[in-house]
């Protein structure tokens, strides 16, 4: 099936892109119409059924208020209002095009009649249900004068009679035909809230499935999902990356002595900190309890350690908590990619210097000893995999 979207370039130059190219499918759909009428009047003025002179003067009205609309939809113009296709003024021209044609075409002027209806009902597909309701007005207040006109006028074979007939027709039709619009709009209008709630909800959902709802970090999920992306583009670039695995230091003692909800509090203290204190490319996300992970991309270990120190020493010089008392230290074991590893084994490396840290006395940064490279091609995390156990060279956090 041919799509919007792969049609080729010759048709996108007409119909246009982005929004725009749906309002220009439905301003093309009106001139479908347009075509298929002008054609009947072609027929029915080869026949002798109406006059070539009115043919041409409704065919020129049709293609002038075709042509307008378009260039004012096509060219985005009608994007400044509420409905851009225009379908309300559209609706309303037509309108009074069809009524021109029931007063010229003569004898067979109840065939127009039908075209009223199909005005509204193409639309209403557009229209809020006030404007349909208003269009049908419209349409029955047009014909309603043009059938005075002709009574007044004294039209060949136009008696009262017969226009009291065709208002009858249109008016009841027209009526039916209003209500089932109101309904139809009532109806999308509807349906495009909840289009619109549905998208709301799948946002939440994606924001809840991915965020640490303590501290607005990532959670560890989305934090692997970052992990996994930066994997596969550095060993396309072979660009340098680090991971620090942070922890903060004693941090059972802190729920013991000043409760939960403090420790809470120096959680999201050390979440707004860390984000302050980060460079945009870094990521930060809460990998479990107090445990936090921190991916620094471009970076190698020893730039990727000045950063954890800075943050570190930040750390250590901001008290927390309501008092402004409670001093908290963080301990961070760090690795740089080393191409060929997995993922697994990367953090691991990481976890095996943060462990060292919190053994050498915490409050401090260490990196573990980058592996040589065994290959280039990517492995992906593969959660049963284990490699030796990575050494770990001791640094001290300040020289
Ligand atoms: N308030 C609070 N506490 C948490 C949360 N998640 C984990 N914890 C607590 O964090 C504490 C972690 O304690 P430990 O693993 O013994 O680590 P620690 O006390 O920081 O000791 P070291 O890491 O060795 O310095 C436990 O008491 C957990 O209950 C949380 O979301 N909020």
């Amino acid at each position: 099936m041919t799509t919007l979207r792969s049609i080729p370039p010759r048709v996108t130059w007409i119909t246009g892109s982005g929004p725009v190219r749906r309002h220009v499918m439905f301003c093309l759909g009106a001139g479908m119409i347009y075509g298929m009428t002008a054609a009947i009047m072609a027929h029915s003025a080869w026949l002798g059924l109406i006059s070539t002179g009115v043919f041409w003067l409704l065919l020129g009205c049709m293609a002038a208020t075709f042509l307008l609309f378009f260039t004012l939809v096509r060219s985005g113009w009608s994007q400044r209002f509420e409905d851009p296709v225009l379908a309300f003024p559209h609706g309303m021209v037509s309108i009074l095009i069809i009524v021109l044609a029931y007063v010229l075409i003569g004898e067979y002027r109840g065939d127009t009649i039908i075209l009223l209806a199909q005005a509204v009902a193409v639309a209403m597909f557009r229209l809020r249900p006030r404007q349909c309701l208003l269009l049908g007005g419209w349409a029955a207040l047009c014909v309603s004068l043009a059938q005075f006109g002709l009574v007044w006028s004294g039209a060949p074979g136009f008696s009262w009679q017969r226009g009291l007939t065709h208002f009858t027709v249109s008016a009841v039709s027209l009526m039916a035909l209003a209500v089932v619009a109101m309904w139809i709009s009532a109806m999308r209008v509807r349906i495009s809230r909840q289009a619109d709630e549905l998208r709301q909800t799948l946002v939440q959902a994606q924001a809840l499935a991915t965020t640490d709802m303590l501290t607005g970090l990532l959670n560890r999920r989305a934090m692997t999902d970052q992990l996994e992306a930066e994997l596969a583009r550095v060993s396309r670039s072979g660009d340098p990356v680090c991971v620090a695995l942070i922890d903060i230091d004693h941090f059972k003692k802190v729920n013991d002595h000043y409760g939960h909800r403090m420790g809470d509090e120096v959680l999201r203290a050390f979440a707004a900190l860390a984000q302050g204190d980060l460079r945009q490319v870094d990521q930060l996300g809460r990998w479990g309890g107090e445990e936090f992970l921190l991916m620094m991309p471009h970076v190698d270990a020893t730039q990727a350690w000045v950063a954890v120190e800075r943050l570190r020493n930040r750390i250590a010089a901001h008290p927390m908590g309501d008092s402004g008392t409670l001093v908290v230290t963080i301990s961070a074991g760090l690795a740089q990619f080393s191409p060929g590893e997995s993922l697994d084994r990367w953090i691991e490396r990481a976890d095996q210097a943060l462990y060292q840290a919190k053994q050498a006395g915490r409050n401090r940064t260490l990196i573990a000893e980058t592996p040589p490279a065994t290959t280039s091609t990517p492995v992906p995390a593969q959660p049963t995999a284990r490699g030796p156990a990575p050494v770990v060279r001791l640094q001290p956090s300040s020289p």
